[in-house]
């Protein structure tokens, strides 16, 4: 018997529309019939009508409730999880204001606008025994799975250099302008918080994830931002990470790990859009290296290049079962972990959101980039 979990939808954007259409896909499409999703309630902050044409849009079978207010969507019995689509600014407003009301939460990247927001997050969840997860989506795909495994049995022996790249090569003007989410401030937009946590995904679920749990050390960092001249939220910025490995048991010499992670607007991955330019993931260990093609947020199949002499080289291709958009794996995450009452992912702990988001914290402290003060509060409720 399949374990079904009731969805409520925070937010009537553009990413609320993939979910959606993602969580109606049948899981069966994918091998998953031990769980099953409902999605009982849309809420929009700017109009209940708004609500309802989003539900009819997107083809949800009846009966699911149209809300105008999101206090009205946490306050519904048929509620079991909801999924937080709005804005990096608002994520912990709306996050604690679905725990507060005793809802399970799936909160889209990035987590928080920073680690304080967090952290509070997790410490409610935990306290109210609640479960709560950051939405990064790529962590749950069949191919991030198969290559951290690949990764832990040693494919390519020690992983020493990581280098990712999320990077849109929009003309940022005319694309984003001021106001879109993307590059304004107010919304806690720009291009480390919106795509650099992509980058910083692939470093971490293969450098640090990939680590026994209590042999996970936070990294250095050093890091470089370019302010978008029109509103200075950052249109690109590098990082370099360092990661300290622990001594070998066989006494051998310890092994730093480093991670170059990077992101921009301006500048493309993948110019042409063909991938001419290269896998923008590449997983380098002490035996060959891994390659991940396909956007670093929506991989699509990865090679497997073994040291000269050490075999021949593998491709393997990775498919959208039901010719969905990728966002269902984690949300059959959500509805296992719920079914067996964890709190939090093992394929995203609490801890490690909390550390990528220091991470970025110390990032944009080194380069001088700050948001508004109200959105960067821990403040509850306040109306941003
Ligand atoms: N996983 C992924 O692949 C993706 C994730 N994202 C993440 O999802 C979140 C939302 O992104 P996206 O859907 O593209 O954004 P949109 O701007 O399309 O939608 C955001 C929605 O949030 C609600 N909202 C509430 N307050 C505000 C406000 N002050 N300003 C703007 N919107 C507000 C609105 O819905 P309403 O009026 O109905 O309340 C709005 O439609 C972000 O965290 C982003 O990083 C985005 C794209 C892809
Ligand atoms: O999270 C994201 O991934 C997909 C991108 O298209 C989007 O801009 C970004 O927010």
């Amino acid at each position: 018997m399949a374990h079904t979990i009731r969805w409520g939808i925070m937010a009537t954007g553009w990413i609320a529309d993939m979910f959606v259409r993602d969580l109606l896909i049948d899981p069966k499409t994918r091998d998953a019939s031990d769980i099953a999703h409902k999605v009982v309630a849309v809420a929009s902050s700017s109009a209940k009508d708004r609500a309802d044409q989003f539900i009819s849009a997107a083809g949800i079978p009846s009966p699911c409730a149209a809300y105008g207010s999101y206090e009205a969507l946490v306050a519904d019995p048929n509620v079991d999880v909801v999924y937080v689509a709005t804005p990096h600014s608002h994520h912990y407003q709306n996050v604690r204001l679905a725990l507060e009301a005793s809802k399970h939460v799936l909160c889209e990247k990035a987590f928080t606008v920073n680690a304080a927001q967090a952290k509070i997050l997790c410490e409610i969840a935990q306290q109210k025994n609640l479960f709560l997860m950051e939405a990064v989506w790529t962590r749950y795909f069949p191919l991030s799975v198969q290559v951290r495994q690949l990764i832990q049995k040693g494919e390519i022996g020690e992983v020493l250099r990581v280098i990712s790249d999320t990077s849109f090569g929009d003309d940022v003007e005319e694309k984003w302008g001021t106001t879109h989410r993307m590059v304004n401030p107010d919304l806690a937009g720009g291009s480390l918080l919106d795509l650099g946590i992509y980058s910083l995904t692939w470093v971490f679920q293969t450098l640090y994830h990939t680590l026994p749990r209590e042999q996970r050390k936070p990294p250095t960092v050093t890091s470089q931002i370019t302010p978008y001249h029109l509103t200075d939220a950052d249109e690109a910025t590098t990082m370099l990470l360092s990661f300290p490995t622990s001594t070998p048991s066989n006494g051998a010499h310890p092994h730093i790990s480093q991670g170059v992670a990077m992101t921009s607007i301006r500048v493309s991955t993948d110019p042409d859009e063909k991938g001419t330019s290269g896998p923008p993931i590449r997983i380098q260990g002490t035996k060959g290296e891994i390659q991940v093609f396909g956007r670093a947020f929506r991989p699509t199949s990865y090679r497997i290049i073994p040291k000269k002499g050490g075999g021949e080289v593998r491709d393997v291709e990775c498919s959208f079962p039901g010719d969905g958009h990728g966002m269902y794996w984690e949300a059959d995450e959500v509805a296992r972990c719920l079914r067996d009452q964890k709190r939090e992912s093992e394929g995203l702990p609490w801890e490690e959101s909390i550390v990528i988001m220091e991470v970025m914290d110390e990032v944009r402290r080194q380069g001088g980039m700050t948001y508004p003060q109200k959105i960067e509060s821990t403040e509850y409720p306040l109306h941003l």
